[in-house]
């Protein structure tokens, strides 16, 4: 799906030769200030490369509408905004800014449920806790159904057990909708233990790439 090739970005990223397989779950390891975030926000184009070429299904994604892009390779970023007002507002957002159909409620509702938030699309989000935030911009990402779907350390703010959990309802997710999941994470052993491909960052280059 993804293929890097003498891929340079400043002095932060140096990459010979990288891909991420389709419909696969690919994890992203490495100390900070590694590149991990670079990294995805290279392959969704939100910054762009110095030289070498990112490969998305064959094209160069510089040749790629960006928009598009964003609509199939959706990031959600470490420290996603949730806006003021109803859970409701927060997941129709995406749909009122491109101007496409707003879902039915009962699909607001069902993707409440796989994040596993129990709250009600009235509630307002000032109620809501640290985790539970972090829950319904997964929710609102999946929301808008990409078909890749980039994680930036999607526990950080979260205790272990609903790491687990946000975790565990990300990776059945993709796995039954057959989607392609790039997650970077600080834990190798949920690196090791959800990842089809396992690739090891450090100062900008890759130094492991490990298949499950
Ligand atoms: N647009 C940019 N311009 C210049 N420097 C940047 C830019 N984006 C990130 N950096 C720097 O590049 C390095 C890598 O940052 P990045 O956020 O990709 O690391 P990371 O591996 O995701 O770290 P962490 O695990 O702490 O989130 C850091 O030193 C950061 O300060």
């Amino acid at each position: 799906m993804f293929s890097l090739e003498k891929v340079k970005f400043k002095n932060i990223l140096e990459i010979d030769s990288l891909e991420f397989p389709d419909n696969k779950i690919t994890t992203i390891i490495g100390p900070s200030g590694a590149g991990k975030s670079t990294l995805l926000k290279l392959l969704n184009n939100m910054v762009s490369v110095d030289s070498g070429t990112i490969l998305y299904k064959g094209e160069d994604i510089n040749q790629l509408n960006p928009v598009e892009l964003r609509r199939e390779v959706i990031m959600l970023a470490q420290n996603a905004i949730i806006f003021g007002g109803s859970i409701k507002d927060n997941l129709e957002i995406g749909f009122r800014l491109t101007e496409e159909a707003i879902p039915e409620e009962e699909e607001l509702k069902k993707v409440l449920k796989v994040v596993h938030l129990s709250k009600g699309l009235t509630a307002n989000t000032q109620s809501l806790s640290g985790g539970e935030k972090q829950r319904l911009a997964l929710a609102r990402v999946l929301l808008l159904n990409p078909k890749v779907l980039l994680l930036d350390e999607p526990s950080s703010a979260l205790d272990q057990e609903t790491e687990r959990l946000v975790i565990e309802t990300v990776v059945n997710y993709v796995r039954d909708k057959g989607k392609t999941l790039i997650m970077i994470t600080h834990s190798k052993d949920i690196a090791l233990e959800y990842g089809d491909k396992i690739i090891t960052l450090q100062e900008g280059r890759v130094i492991g790439e490990e298949e499950n």
